[in-house]
């Protein structure tokens, strides 16, 4: 730490992790008036990185990609942490705050490989790891074979140049920030619901450390907050984990949040949708939103919830 460091910012180090880690020290800086040094990026190795074979679904899901900053956090090494909402788990240890979501990017899914759904050759293997994806395609779609592509987003275009599949999904998020816009097409948000916080990058810090809470807040941004605090108040309700294929889309609009949602039996043949409308900070609406839901699926979908209503 050089006596120029202000606040020490952990971060996975994917070229993804360490591009949303840039964005995070270049708002805090100029929200602070910091020179760029004030804020030091530390690299740590999640054990989500390093098994790249198996589904992240059956690894030990979300926690993969927080476990080690969770364990630098408490241990004193770094203020703070930087992580995809997408794939910070729902319920987080209370010793831990999320004290600011950034301006949320573009929330929707790009299919490389293809124009649309509909176009993708029949029969062809398209490849995801992500139950959402694969549901949601083969509900459209189920002459499609789904095989498990996982890796950075850089590995995922590989296997897919190299003939592993025909098509793919990535985040168009993702590939912004990596500087791939154009890449792919991107799909209708409101046809091809993304996943819950898809698009959020949110800071942690130590809920004890009311400093670096401060510094933190000067950088949250309430509308993307709220709309990421819906849904995963949508997701505790389900009971969902990363097994779970659910998909949401919600917005603000004169000062009201909307929220559309579906889940899918893993095969995407069972689905469910449910809408609100309510005030941006009514969780609880969210809440039920999701139990109504699951009161409404089929079993093939209920399996994969374990609803705490
Ligand atoms: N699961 C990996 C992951 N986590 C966040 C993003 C993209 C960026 C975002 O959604 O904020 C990605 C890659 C992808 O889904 O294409």
């Amino acid at each position: 730490m050089s006596s120029e460091t202000k606040l020490r910012l952990g971060t996975r180090q994917s070229p993804l992790a360490m591009a949303q880690a840039e964005e995070t020290r270049r708002r805090l800086c100029e929200a602070h008036g910091w020179a760029e040094d004030a804020v030091e990026l530390v690299k740590v190795r999640a054990s989500g990185d390093k098994i790249q074979d198996r589904p992240l679904a059956d690894i030990g899901g979300k926690a993969l990609w927080t476990r080690e900053l969770d364990i630098w956090l408490a241990e004193g090494r770094i203020d703070a942490a930087v992580h995809s909402m997408k794939d910070v788990e729902t319920l987080r240890p209370e010793s831990l705050t999320i004290a600011a979501i950034l301006p949320r990017a573009d929330v929707r899914d790009v299919l490389i490989g293809a124009s649309s759904i509909q176009s993708i050759p029949r029969g062809a293997v398209v490849g995801t790891s992500a139950p959402r994806r694969a549901a949601q395609l083969l509900h459209h779609r189920p002459d499609c074979e789904v095989v498990t592509f996982r890796g950075n987003v850089a590995t995922r275009l590989a296997k897919l140049a190299a003939g592993e599949a025909q098509a793919t999904f990535l985040a168009a998020a993702g590939l912004e920030r990596l500087g791939r816009t154009g890449t792919g097409t991107v799909l209708p948000a409101d046809e091809f619901l993304p996943a819950p916080a898809q698009g959020a990058i949110g800071i942690e810090c130590n809920t004890d450390d009311a400093q670096t809470r401060d510094l933190l807040s000067a950088i949250n941004h309430q509308g993307s907050r709220d709309t990421v605090m819906a849904e995963r108040a949508l997701l505790e309700a389900l009971g969902g984990t990363c097994h779970s294929p659910i998909a949401v889309l919600s917005e603000i609009k004169s000062g009201m949040l909307t929220m559309k949602a579906s889940l899918f039996s893993a095969e995407g043949n069972e689905r469910v949708d449910g809408e609100i409308e309510c005030d941006p900070h009514d969780l609880d609406a969210a809440r039920t939103l999701g139990r109504d839901m699951l009161s409404r699926a089929a079993s093939a979908i209920t399996v994969l919830f374990n609803g705490q209503s």
